[in-house]
């Protein structure tokens, strides 16, 4: 299968040099003129993937109309572009999701959107534990590759998979693509619990009760606990809650030291998603009567909507209940 890969940030540099690692020649799409350049030029991507020596099969452009010989596609721009930009693509190839978000005003996963935006393409999603850094070096990875198509997965599985790269498949479409979108606001509340200096107990207590409105929200959309539980809701929740790696850690570990949130967004080149997501996020959860106070939380941080120590206070002053 010839593959292009659609978005050039770090990880979809990382998957580009993850599917040329065999010698394939890979597509990557770039929207910046100066990563085509580096790519093609210096077999790199400092911009966005630095310290990494790419392939020699990667090919990179700025034309769309470069994908068209392509028999798979991974979407791996920002979440709030994915409809704009698969709206470009290529008719009727499959379309592999990479991206982690819901999206603004219309409250839709990555698959619904990609399904308007591109009525007649086949459709997968790949989410899990993956820095992309660590997937670049070829570093120890396992994924979920969820898609209702179980002969289509199992191409695209014997496509994408390496000894050191181990899809697992599912057809919960839903709940692995829940999983990618919540899990990046909760990373940014384990972010603040690093930042304020809450502890190790305070992190735990964010991931598990986190994870508890993950599944609550996740169940409401259809999504099965079991996905909730694999590697793209509770597995890729502990790494990104665990580490200054993630973007959405590292920019609720400012919060909690007290950066204003506007400051910390301004001029990012990169994405924090969970940033973009957490107001949706709560729309969704109200709208479908799910109560998330830890994403209420984040929320009224990032909107500077409360001091932080009148946000914590409130969110371990909450009704004793049930576990
Ligand atoms: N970096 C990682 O380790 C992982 C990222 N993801 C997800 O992949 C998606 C992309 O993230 P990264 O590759 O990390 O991005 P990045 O933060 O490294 O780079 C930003 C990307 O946004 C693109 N962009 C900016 N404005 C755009 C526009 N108007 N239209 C289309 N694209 C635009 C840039 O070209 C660039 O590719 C996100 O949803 C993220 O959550 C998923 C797994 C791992
Ligand atoms: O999704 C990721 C790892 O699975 C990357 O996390 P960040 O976007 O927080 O860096």
């Amino acid at each position: 299968m010839r593959a292009g890969v659609i978005g050039a940030g770090a990880w979809g540099t990382a998957l580009a040099q993850l599917l040329a690692a065999d010698g394939a020649h890979v597509r990557l799409w770039a929207l910046e003129p100066d990563v085509v350049e580096a790519v093609n030029r210096d077999r790199a991507n400092p911009l966005y993937l630095p310290d990494i020596s790419l392939n020699a099969g990667i090919e990179a452009t700025s034309d769309m109309a470069d994908m068209a010989d392509r028999d798979l596609l991974l979407v791996v721009c920002p979440a709030q572009h994915l409809r704009s930009v698969v709206a470009q693509a290529p008719a009727g190839v499959p379309l592999i999701l990479c991206s982690k978000g819901i999206e603004a005003g219309t409250h839709l996963l990555m698959s619904e959107v990609a399904a308007q935006a591109q009525p007649r393409s086949p459709i997968a999603v790949l989410s899990g534990p993956t820095f992309a850094s660590e997937v670049a070096k070829g570093l120890p990875t396992a994924i979920t590759l969820a898609c209702a198509d179980a002969a289509l997965a199992a191409r695209i599985a014997a496509r994408i998979a390496r000894p050191a790269f181990r899809p697992y498949l599912s057809d919960d479409v839903i709940g692995a693509e829940i999983g990618g979108a919540v899990k990046n606001v909760l990373a940014i509340a384990c972010g603040v619990a690093e930042g304020a200096g809450l502890g190790l107990n305070a992190r735990a207590a964010l991931i598990s009760r986190g994870f508890a409105e993950m599944t609550r929200f996740g169940l409401a959309r259809g999504a099965r606990v079991e996905t909730l539980a694999g590697l793209s809701g509770l597995g890729d929740l502990v790494l990104t809650c665990s580490s200054t790696n993630s973007r959405n850690f590292s920019l609720g570990k400012g919060l909690g030291e007290g950066q204003p949130a506007a400051a910390l967004l301004a001029h990012r080149r990169t994405v924090a998603e969970g940033a973009f997501t957490a107001p949706v996020l709560r729309e969704a959860a109200r709208a479908s009567g799910v109560e998330m106070p830890v994403v209420e939380a984040v929320c009224a941080l990032l909107e500077d909507a409360a001091p932080l120590p009148q946000v914590i206070d409130a969110l371990l002053a909450r009704p004793i209940r049930a576990e």
